[in-house]
């Protein structure tokens, strides 16, 4: 893929403290691994809001997928459904709701962002609803983008245009124009309104975003969607025990433990060091998902002792659709099911739904969260 896309998918906000901060916080646990226990068989199938999962892997809400393979959002959805477990549509998708519902039978949610319009946002609540999602995850961190200085650097625009600064770019990756110009014409029918733009025009995804992201979202809107929205709904990108109380009070069915993937405020904390703090705080009202920094089986093993139910990845299911389409998002989920089958083999723990925290040595150095991490161990070690 050309470099301005690539960059997109794989930066972050500002420095990208946070972006290493999600990596670094999966090494700071390690294992404690039991023997001489039966791990003949294993079983990693879970259940997420009462949809049943082969795996406690989900593909989280990644804007844009679709300019990184043509029909990218179906092509995953059809990934997650042969693996048998969730995709999350973003709102940001490139093919619409109802294409990607058209294609793919996968256990669907729909990922939503509050417009200042507020007759923009019931209109694709409603949409999400009439083409069978089964959940609305509504993401919190987003009042507006992250300042994404390689986007900046590189000008990148939507729909992607030649200029004189990416022209030699594309031409390096004639590939990825050609897979693009000979497909459907990409539609972002959520979000662009492509037929009301004449054929030069192209926005900052970021100016984009500050004009129609609405800044005064509050815990009032939760309560607007929930009257919208008759099924199970989710917070996306809560990273403190006082936020996740909250939600918990205001009766969300699950929260995803999220800083974006270091992509919006730069500085917050790993997203495995805060998970401890909101499962104590959750106190097992609300499914606990976590995202940013999964790569290895192993370090959905951490989370999922650490008290999630499941974890959602980004960038990982993007490379393998840039790289092989729906059967790369396939392999990426069929590496991580091993990863995570020989992890659970070597541990001595047969089965996901039987980790806790006594599988764990927790970071023993003195940075901020240490304290609390070992007060949730010492209480999931029970
Ligand atoms: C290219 C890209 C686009 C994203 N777009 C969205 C989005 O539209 N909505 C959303 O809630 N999160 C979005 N995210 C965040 C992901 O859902 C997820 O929180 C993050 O990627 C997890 O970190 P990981 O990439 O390290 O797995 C995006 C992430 C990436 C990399
Ligand atoms: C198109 C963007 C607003 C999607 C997003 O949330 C992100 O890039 O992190």
């Amino acid at each position: 893929m050309p470099r301005f896309l690539f960059d997109f998918v794989e930066g972050g906000a500002d420095d990208e403290v946070t972006v290493h901060a999600n990596r670094r916080a999966f090494g700071d646990y390690s294992f404690r691994a039991r023997t001489l226990v039966d791990v003949s068989t294993r079983d990693l199938s879970t259940t997420l809001l009462g949809q049943p999962l082969a795996l406690p892997v989900i593909l989280g809400p990644v804007g844009l997928a679709g300019l990184l393979a043509p029909r990218g959002e179906v092509l995953a959805a059809e990934a997650a459904a042969r693996k048998e477990t969730v995709f999350v549509l973003s709102t940001m998708s490139v093919c619409t709701i109802e294409e990607v519902a058209a294609a793919a039978p996968a256990s669907r949610w729909f990922q939503l962002y509050i417009w200042k319009d507020r007759e923009v946002t019931r209109s694709l609540v409603e949409r999400a609803r009439a083409a069978g999602y089964s959940a609305l995850c509504l993401t919190v961190d987003v009042p507006d983008m992250g300042n994404r200085e390689r986007d900046v650097r590189n000008g990148f625009v939507v729909p992607p245009r030649p200029t004189p600064s990416n022209v030699l770019d594309l031409l390096l990756h004639l590939g990825w124009v050609m897979r693009m110009t000979r497909s459907p014409r990409a539609t972002f029918g959520n979000f662009l309104d492509t037929k009301a733009l004449s054929r030069r025009d192209a926005v900052s995804v970021a100016g984009y975003t500050s004009r129609q992201f609405d800044q005064s979202v509050t815990w009032a809107d939760v309560e607007w969607l929930r009257g919208l929205w008759p099924g199970p709904l989710v917070l996306k990108g809560i990273t403190t025990a006082e936020d996740a109380r909250r939600a918990v009070q205001h009766g969300v069915e699950a929260i995803v433990v999220s800083n974006h993937g270091g992509r919006q405020l730069d500085g917050l904390p790993g997203a495995l060091d805060v998970l401890p703090e909101i499962v104590e705080a959750v106190e097992g009202r609300a499914e606990i998902v976590l995202d940013g920094g999964v790569r290895r089986g192993s370090d959905v093993v951490k989370a999922l002792a650490l008290g999630a139910r499941a974890c959602m990845i980004g960038r990982p299911f993007l490379y393998g659709l840039a790289a092989g389409g729906q059967s790369g998002v396939e392999l990426v989920l069929e590496l991580l099911r091993k990863e995570i089958d020989r992890t659970l083999l070597l541990l001595g723990c047969p089965r996901v739904a039987q980790l806790d925290a006594s599988y764990l040595r927790g970071p023993e150095g003195a940075h901020a969260g240490s304290e609390i991490q070992r007060a949730a161990l010492k209480r999931l070690a029970g």
